[in-house]
């Protein structure tokens, strides 16, 4: 079904001849866009995965764009959405559109496809009354032109067997338990977990298909790995305080040693003893050599736990990339640590309604935020702002950078101490 989606944005770009951008349907459109999204990230999945496999995205939010060439008509591009809410600073959890399945056929690539398609998900999600759009991008180069930015870091690491925690009082009472995953049994206690945790940037998975896509074991992914297990780290009273994700696979060395990885997909922990149980058991698996991690918050407990970083090979990856849609409602929802009286001059070539000055004034009990003629104390342009949306990259660094200009000396640093936040935001998962 082709539903025409009009072109009404400002700086629409026009699509070449032979191309039109149109909604997609769920359904019937669905081969169709499985096959743009196995030509766009080149993969193939076995039938194995095909009886596992999950379609997570959801109704009304696909648009696509159709070729009408000399062979027959054919889907050339795609883009989805997730009606998600993100987590900011204070604790709000503020409607946003998390982008995925951005695709565009080898064979059409570089024509402004992907450009016309960024126009209308900005608009649309807009419309919608999403006050930010969120992503993971595949590459850091596409983003940045339509307002995003890096607003939130992972860290990975790799550990060793038996790497030495400090104590932590009352972990020695908690248990874990280790067993194999089934969504079925474990899942609702997983997600009960990982919604209780407070950080900004962090999203819940409020769809029964996007929990089932988190926890999906593709059998050709496995590669030789066990299946999927999981452990819980629980109180006194049953309560499940933490949980990981895990898989191990066997290896030896040449010279017969026990040299096996686990392989961790998810880790959280709730607390100082949950956290350190957790861990405790996770560095302590018989016959593995390596325990490896990927996507931890930057402040995450194991790295204050751990009494020797060194060796641990920590790398910092972007997160989750922030475009602020709606910007008045985007500050005023957030909480602020200290007093704010800032005025803000932004540049959104793409979102009018953002462009211009705004003054951001008030404090932890919240802030008003309103559009003024009064001079602007800092110069921002909206991709940087949503870098600093979440409190973990400050204005200070950004102005080190040249991304923030001071207008008015001795402004910079209080303003940046408002928009900081003493968690640094993480998402943890993809999507
Ligand atoms: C949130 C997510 O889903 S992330 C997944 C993104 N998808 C992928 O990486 C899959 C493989 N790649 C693709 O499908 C496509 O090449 C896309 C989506 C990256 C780009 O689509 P295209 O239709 O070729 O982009 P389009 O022609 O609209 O280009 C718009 C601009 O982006 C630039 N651009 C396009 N791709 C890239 C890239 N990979 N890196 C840097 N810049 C890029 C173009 O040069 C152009 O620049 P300009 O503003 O200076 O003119």
């Amino acid at each position: 079904m082709l539903v025409p989606v009009p072109h009404t944005h400002p700086t629409q770009v026009p699509l070449p001849p032979g191309y039109r951008l149109a909604e997609l349907d769920d359904a019937t459109d669905r081969d169709a866009m499985r096959e743009i999204d196995r030509w766009a990230f080149a993969f193939e999945s076995s039938p194995e995965d095909d009886q596992v496999d999950v379609w997570a995205l959801e109704p009304a939010r696909s648009v696509g764009v159709w070729f009408d060439g000399p062979r027959g008509t054919m889907l050339a591009a795609m883009h989805s959405s997730y009606a998600f809410r993100v987590q900011v600073p204070g604790g709000q959890r503020v409607p946003a559109a998390g982008l995925t399945w951005v695709g565009v056929h080898p064979g059409h690539r570089r024509r402004g496809l992907s450009r016309t398609m960024l126009h209308a998900h900005l608009r649309r999600s807009r419309d919608r009354g999403e006050v930010l759009s969120v992503l993971y991008a595949a590459e850091s180069g596409i983003y940045g032109r339509y307002g995003y930015g890096i607003a939130s870091h992972r860290a990975s690491l790799t550990l060793g067997r038996g790497a030495d925690l400090r104590p932590v009082p009352g972990s020695e009472e908690l248990l874990v338990e280790l067993d194999t995953f089934d969504v079925a049994r474990h899942g609702a206690e997983l997600e009960q977990v990982h919604g209780s945790a407070v950080r900004p940037g962090w999203i819940t998975r409020d769809t029964e298909a996007l929990r089932r896509l988190h926890v999906l074991d593709w059998p050709s992914a496995r590669k030789g790995a066990e299946r999927r297990r999981i452990a819980f780290v629980r109180d006194a009273a049953g309560e499940p305080r933490g949980y990981a994700l895990l898989r191990r696979t066997e290896k030896w060395s040449d010279e017969n040693r026990p040299e096996g990885v686990v392989k961790i997909h998810d880790v959280l922990a709730l607390d100082a003893a949950a956290a350190r149980a957790l861990w405790a058991t996770l560095l302590d698996l018989d016959l593995m050599g390596t325990v490896e991690v990927r996507n931890l918050a930057p402040d995450d407990a194991v790295l204050g736990l751990l009494t020797d970083l060194r060796g641990t090979n920590r790398k910092i990856h972007d997160d989750v990339w922030v475009r602020i849609l709606d910007l008045p409602a985007a500050l005023r929802l957030r909480s602020y640590p200290c007093a704010v009286d800032v005025v803000l001059d932004v540049s959104d070539p793409l979102v009018p309604d953002n462009h211009g000055r705004w003054h951001v004034r008030g404090g932890p009990e919240g802030v008003e935020v309103s559009r003024t003629e009064a001079p602007a104390h800092l110069a921002i342009g909206v991709a940087d702002l949503g870098s600093a949306y979440l409190g973990g990259t400050t204005l200070s660094a950004l102005h080190a950078a040249g991304r923030v200009t001071e207008l008015v000396p001795g402004s910079l640093v209080p303003a940046a101490a408002a928009l900081g936040w003493p968690v640094a935001p993480s998402t943890g998962w993809g999507f």
